[in-house]
């Protein structure tokens, strides 16, 4: 079918600014298998988006593969904010893992340092705190850094640095675990990171990877324990996250899928949003009034899904994670079982059903 030609395209303000957006946007499509959603972020050109687009395609048409848990741990995630506001959010948030963004352009170390701080005091000295710099720091600010935040027992600092050679030196000197965000996009990206002995853990994301089956797939040929992450989504979106992390033959950290409290509305009534510090596995309706009152115009996201989709000549979304239709092992199979279901709760065949 026409994904593009029948998707529904959403505009939702975040509470806080992140990652240097402040409004959420993208297109929602509904097919056999449920609903999907594309909404890489504005910078993205077409060959990008064609995972996004492959991901969406996979929510929408296919189904995930069954899960082998009912819930998953999460993370509560604090952004670049003063110190009081960030402890309000991991009080607010019930969790017992906290992620902290620092190294915010603009902002200076001690701003880090005291959201941190305040971080840790709300989240008590049972609680776990990690920290994400999104590659902001150069090897000698994050060995700088680090040792200023050695009081607070940091589980592990996400992409302290942009490189491999930079994440393998910090993640030898500074004695904290080093986890790889922007370094993972493409399906031989892990086995990079692997190699260069840059990371001891990988954060993966279903839409820049290109869906739950090549996310997996990425897992399996890294080895690394896994955090899945979101791509602050709608909980439709939210929704394949949670499918992921619910299929992982192992899981030991908490996952970064609660934010849709960063979001100010959402599509369902009945949101993705952590309880007790736990997302529940189980398919997202979409709620008619609530889609409509953050619906717009779709032009724009349908053009930008029918350029993300012709990426793919074949349409054949099988290949995720790699750079055309081939999947990393280059045959464009899928290494885990394909049993699917609908996931949109409208029908009596969902597979989250124990
Ligand atoms: O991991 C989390 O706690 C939430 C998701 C998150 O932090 C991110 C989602 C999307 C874009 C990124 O800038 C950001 C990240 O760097 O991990
Ligand atoms: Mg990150």
């Amino acid at each position: 079918m026409d994904e593009a030609a029948a998707g529904r395209a959403f505009s939702i303000p975040m509470r806080t600014r992140f990652r240097g957006v402040t409004v959420r946007e993208g297109l929602l499509v509904r097919g056999a298998a449920g609903w999907g959603e594309f909404s890489p972020f504005p910078e993205y050109g077409p060959r990008e988006c064609a995972r996004w687009w492959a991901a969406c395609h996979e929510a929408a048409e296919e189904g995930w593969p069954l899960p082998l848990r009912d819930r998953v741990p999460v993370n509560a995630t604090v952004p670049a904010v003063g110190p009081e506001q960030a402890a309000r959010i991991v009080a607010d948030a019930g969790c017992g893992t906290a992620k902290v963004k620092v190294a915010e352009a603009g902002q200076d170390p001690a701003e880090d340092i005291a959201r941190v701080e305040a971080v840790r005091h709300a989240i008590g000295p049972g609680g776990r705190v990690r920290i994400d710099a999104n590659g902001g720091w150069d090897v000698d600010t994050a060995l700088r850094m680090l040792r200023e935040l050695r009081g607070f027992d940091l589980e592990y600092v996400e992409q302290p640095c942009p490189t491999l050679e930079e994440l393998a030196q910090v993640r030898r000197r500074a004695g904290v675990p080093v986890a790889a965000d922007e370094s993972i996009r493409r399906a031989e990206d892990p086995l990079r990171v692997r190699a260069a002995g840059a990371a001891d853990i990988v954060v993966l994301k279903v839409q820049p990877l290109g869906g739950v089956r090549a996310a997996l797939r990425v897992a399996e040929a890294c080895g690394l324990p896994v955090v899945v992450s979101s791509a602050v989504e709608s909980s439709v979106g939210l929704a394949a996250g949670v499918a992921l992390a619910a299929a992982l033959p192992e899981l030991h950290y908490a996952c970064g899928l609660g934010t849709m409290r960063l979001l100010a509305a959402d599509v369902t009534a009945d949101p993705l949003v952590p309880a007790g510090g736990y997302l529940p596995v189980r398919p997202v309706r979409v709620d008619e009034e609530r889609l409509r009152a953050v619906e717009i115009d779709p032009a724009t996201w349908r053009e930008r899904m029918r350029m993300a989709r012709a990426e793919f000549p074949s349409g054949n979304a099988g290949g995720g994670a790699g750079t055309g239709s081939a999947g990393p092992d280059g045959s464009g199979e899928t290494a885990h079982t394909a049993q699917s279901g609908r996931n949109d709760g409208f029908s009596g065949g969902d597979r989250f059903r124990a």
